[in-house]
């Protein structure tokens, strides 16, 4: 448990541009890869230089005699694991002194690179299936989804989201999962659209006063740590639209905003760990980090427990349809937490209601911070793509705020909301454990009737490579969000960008459907996101209100910004921008 804590995380910090290793790449391991799609109507291309960023791969990699005794250690454990029940499943090489000093899914893509789309790697006296391969991870994900739980995600989370969606047992997850889904209604998205638009508004006018500020100085552009702020807008977001809570992050700091950054923290802490130090009797008291989480915990409990006495003190009672067809866009409380309350059926306890809210609020607000983040971090580096999204803002908006129907229209922001979520999949690991025999779908080179995966084993998805890979992405390092708009090629396999967008069924954004589970920013299958078109809009819509006023450039160089993953990826010292107003508005007339 505590090695696959390590694992989610093993010494995380890296610059976000690399040397490559892709030259590793051999033909056998593409056509083990190309075997693999037989199953489904990708079409596979020929892998080609990704420019991946790997540190410690081909030349860099350290000679034999250089490794350490913890590494020989691993690979006699990985050879004597490897008679195991998974038959002839590749392994991992490389030596556990790769993980360190860099984000754990850069080593996972080199062994991918090395050893095909399912590997076994092994660390010290465990071993992890690491998938690649969307034709698996469709099976893992939707096809034989009962078969796995969230595993050591699970043991993690449930100390602070309890019996919320994503650490829940099976019995409360199928409960709650019909309780929470028909509350993203489209009446309940339409309303959000608005409390996005107050909240971007907010960041708006802070950064403009900031900027007058500036001009009186003689200056015409400031210097903002982008990542904080998106952090707070979507905190500002969460709350009103999950509980109907005003944290007013964007412009004051209180004990809830602190409490709430501090367990979010933990949680990071949590998945970066060694040992689950949290699971020690007395921790909680000896332990200054626990005592503080725990105060912390209290903190955001209390502020809930309120939230949610007050909502059943005027509670309404109602049925999903009739909630569903209201209008809720005037409504005083259009909150998710008020459908919960109001909802007729099963009520659930408060304690249930609470971790509900509390998983949300968690599951919600990093995630979508970080898109806007990694969506910042290309823009600013592409002023064409700038002006480009810039100029489809101003003949949508005409220089209103968005709404639902503009949002529909925003297709170039929408592609980059999607292309940053390409390339920065949040979490980038999704982390499954078998609960029961199961056999993998077969088709690779040498494993024609698919691995053997015994009860207990640890599976990561990698979402990050599935989204860099080569196999199914041209150029698929490069920031391109109109690489979606592409259907199948008409110049050949390899230019063809792995989606299928006739295969959307009317879908605003481009997702796993299209791309038959090459693209999963979401998840897919039952225990997909709940808030994956929400958390779209919202970014869409805070994109479109800050381009619509501002221009941003980054202030030092891309490689400056260094990168580290714990649930989510973020910047290690902060995405610091220069900002400044318009230079040019497009003339609609
Ligand atoms: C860009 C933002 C977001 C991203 C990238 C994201 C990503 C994901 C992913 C990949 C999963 C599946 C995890 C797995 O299969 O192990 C998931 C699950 C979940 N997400 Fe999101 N999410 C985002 C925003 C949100 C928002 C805004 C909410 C709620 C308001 C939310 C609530 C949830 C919940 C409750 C689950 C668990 C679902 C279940 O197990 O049934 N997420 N999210």
């Amino acid at each position: 448990m505590a090695m696959a804590t390590t694992l989610l995380n093993a010494g995380s910090v890296s610059s976000v541009t690399q040397s490559s290793s892709s030259g590793r790449l051999s033909s056998s391991k593409s056509s083990v890869v190309g075997q693999s799609f037989s199953l489904r109507p990708l079409i596979p291309c020929k892998p080609r230089s990704s420019g991946i960023r790997c540190v410690k791969t081909g030349s860099d990699r350290k000679p034999e005699n250089e490794r350490t005794l913890l590494d020989n250690a691993s690979n006699l454990l990985t050879n004597l694991l490897s008679g195991g029940n998974m038959g002839t499943m590749p392994i991992a090489e490389g030596a556990v002194s790769d993980l360190f000093g860099r984000p754990l899914f850069f080593a996972l893509y080199d062994w991918f690179m090395q050893h095909g789309p399912v590997y076994k790697l092994a660390f010290g006296p465990k071993a992890f299936v690491v998938v690649s391969d969307p034709v698996v991870a469709r099976h893992i994900l939707r096809e034989n989804a009962f078969a796995y739980d969230k595993g050591v995600l699970a043991d993690i989370l449930e100390p602070i989201m309890g019996k919320g969606l994503i650490p829940a047992d099976l019995e409360t997850w199928k409960v709650r999962r019909r309780a929470i889904v028909p509350g993203f209604h489209a009446a309940y998205l339409e309303a959000m659209v608005q409390v996005f638009d107050n909240c971007a508004e907010r960041t708006v006018e802070k950064f403009e006063k900031l900027l007058d500020s500036a001009q009186q100085e003689g200056k015409s552009e400031i210097e903002m740590e982008m990542e904080s702020e998106y952090s707070n807008l979507a905190l500002d977001i969460i709350g009103l639209s999950v509980f109907n809570y005003d944290f007013g992050s964007v412009t004051r700091e209180s004990p809830v905003i602190a409490a709430v950054y501090g367990t979010l923290s933990e949680a990071e802490h949590r998945s970066t760990f060694y040992i689950p130090y949290w699971k020690f009797p007395l921790s909680r008291w000896l332990v200054p980090r626990q005592r503080k989480f725990h105060e912390d915990l209290k903190v955001i409990n209390d502020c809930l427990d309120d939230l949610i006495k007050r909502a059943q003190a005027t509670r309404q009672e109602t049925d999903v349809e009739a909630l569903q067809q209201r209008d809720l866009t005037t409504a005083q409380d259009s909150s998710l937490l008020r459908f919960l309350v109001d909802m007729r059926g099963e009520d659930a306890t408060n304690k249930q209601l609470r971790d509900d809210l509390m998983t949300m609020l968690i599951a919600g607000h990093e995630t979508t911070a970080a898109v806007l983040t990694w969506a910042t971090y290309y823009l600013a580096q592409n002023p064409d793509m700038i002006a480009k999204a810039q100029a489809e803002i101003d003949s949508v908006l005409r220089g209103r705020r968005p709404t639902l129907e503009d949002v529909k229209k925003l297709q170039y922001v929408k592609l980059i909301v999607a292309e940053s979520l390409r390339l920065f999949p949040q979490p980038p690991l999704l982390i499954r454990r078998s609960l029961k025999p199961d056999t993998l779908p077969g088709g690779h080179k040498g494993d024609p009737n698919g691995y053997s995966i015994p009860k207990g084993v640890d599976l990561f998805i990698s979402v990050y490579n599935l989204h860099r890979s080569p196999y199914f992405w041209d150029e698929p390092e490069k920031f391109n969000p109109e690489r979606f708009l592409k259907a199948k090629p008409s110049d050949g396999i390899e230019k063809w960008a792995g989606f299928d967008p006739t295969r959307g069924q009317g879908a605003l954004y481009p997702n796993e459907v299209m791309a038959d589970f090459a693209f999963l920013p979401f998840g897919g299958g039952p225990r997909k996101c709940v808030g994956d078109q929400f958390a779209l809009m919202e970014s869409t819509v805070a994109l479109a209100m800050l381009l619509q006023k501002f221009d941003v450039k980054l202030r030092g160089s891309p490689d400056e910004v260094e990168l580290v993953t714990g649930a989510t990826i973020h910047t290690k010292n902060g995405l610091w921008c220069k900002l400044s107003r318009r230079k040019s508005i497009t003339n609609l007339n």
